[in-house]
């Protein structure tokens, strides 16, 4: 088996994001809920003569050795070799973007979770998602929610994973056309550090429940990021009028949740031209997972 076409790098949402404190390091505790929807970037991977990792596609402002999915490759490549005594294989790695960079959506991580599985499997390296998700940690705080690829809630800068049952809706998602550099939100004298933590059975029930309720909690980077990227306020502003509306992650796509696919159409259908705009239906569990075990990719 020489490649894996047409896998996909699901989006996530945070339903919603508190922080609760911060480490020594300086890096922020956070409580959050994850949720994987169908909106994806599509990845195609190719095994190599050489033991070269290679992107064959341009990504706009993102360098090919700065590309999450080529160091997560080289990571693993290098774990490979450690246990092994040998390099697997080099990649050559096509990536189809459609999610925005600096979306909240975790993009990247995804991109970079989705290279793991796949070159896992592709190498037959044997690394169990644990494995995994400590390998990609240091790569990004988001990459091992993906490799987990449930409905989870998350705490610590979010290695820590729980599953929960997340809500079975649609999303209407409007990117404001702002990219927000997640430390800009981090640094901010005025960003909200000292949310009283949850435990789980405070949100369960509210969450299975959400549809067009109001959801539990709130984003605590939102105030923030609306003050210093006007668009990310305007489109909130604007979403709120069907629902409970809010950013995900460090910003900037504004999400509201819907029961039915027709009410999130005819809201897309209404959201003003200068704003790029789209629904999503809430996946249970990463796309991989199914698509590895039926090797339904493989060509
Ligand atoms: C906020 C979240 C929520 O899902 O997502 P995104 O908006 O990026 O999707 C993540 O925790 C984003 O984590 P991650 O993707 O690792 O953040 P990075 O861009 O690497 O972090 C940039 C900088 O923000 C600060 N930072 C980041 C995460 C965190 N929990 N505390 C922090 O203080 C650190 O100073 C870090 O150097
Ligand atoms: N494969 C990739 N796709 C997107 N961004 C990447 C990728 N590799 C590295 N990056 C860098 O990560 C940054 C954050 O991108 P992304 O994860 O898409 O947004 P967010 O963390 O806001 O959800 C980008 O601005 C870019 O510099």
């Amino acid at each position: 088996m020489r490649s894996l076409h047409h896998c996909p790098a699901p989006a996530k949402l945070n339903l919603f994001l508190h922080v609760i404190g911060r480490r020594a390091d300086g890096y922020h505790l956070l409580q959050s809920v994850f949720q994987l929807i169908d909106r994806a970037d599509t990845l195609h991977f190719d095994l190599r003569d050489d033991e070269r990792i290679v992107r064959t596609t341009e990504v706009p402002g993102v360098p090919a050795e700065q590309d999450l999915i080529v160091r997560a490759l080289r990571l693993l490549q290098a774990e490979y070799a450690r246990r092994h005594g040998r390099l697997p294989p080099g990649i050559d790695v096509a990536v189809e973007k459609i999610l925005p960079m600096g979306g909240g959506l975790g993009g990247g991580s995804s991109d970079a979770a989705t290279a793991l599985m796949a070159a896992n499997h592709l190498w037959r390296a044997g690394l169990s998602q644990q494995e995994l998700m400590e390998l990609g940690l240091p790569l990004g705080a988001d990459i091992p929610f993906f490799l987990f690829g449930e409905t989870a809630f998350a705490e610590g800068v979010g290695e820590h994973l729980q599953a929960v049952q997340g809500p079975d809706c649609w999303y209407v998602v409007i990117e404001p056309g702002v990219a927000v550099p997640t430390p800009a939100i981090f640094s901010a004298p005025d960003l909200t550090r000292d949310s009283k933590a949850v435990i789980i059975a405070d949100f369960s029930s509210s969450l299975i429940s959400v549809a067009k309720e109001a959801g539990f909690g709130r984003n605590d980077l939102q105030d923030v990021a609306e003050r210093l990227f006007p668009p990310v306020a305007e489109a909130v502003a604007w979403l709120a009028r069907y629902g409970d509306a809010r950013m995900t992650g460090s910003g900037a796509c504004v999400f509201c949740a819907f029961t039915s696919e027709r009410e999130a159409n005819q809201v897309v259908a209404e959201v003003p031209g200068r704003w790029r705009a789209w629904k999503a239906q809430s996946l249970p569990r990463h796309p991989m997972k199914s698509l590895l075990q039926n090797q339904a990719v493989i060509e």
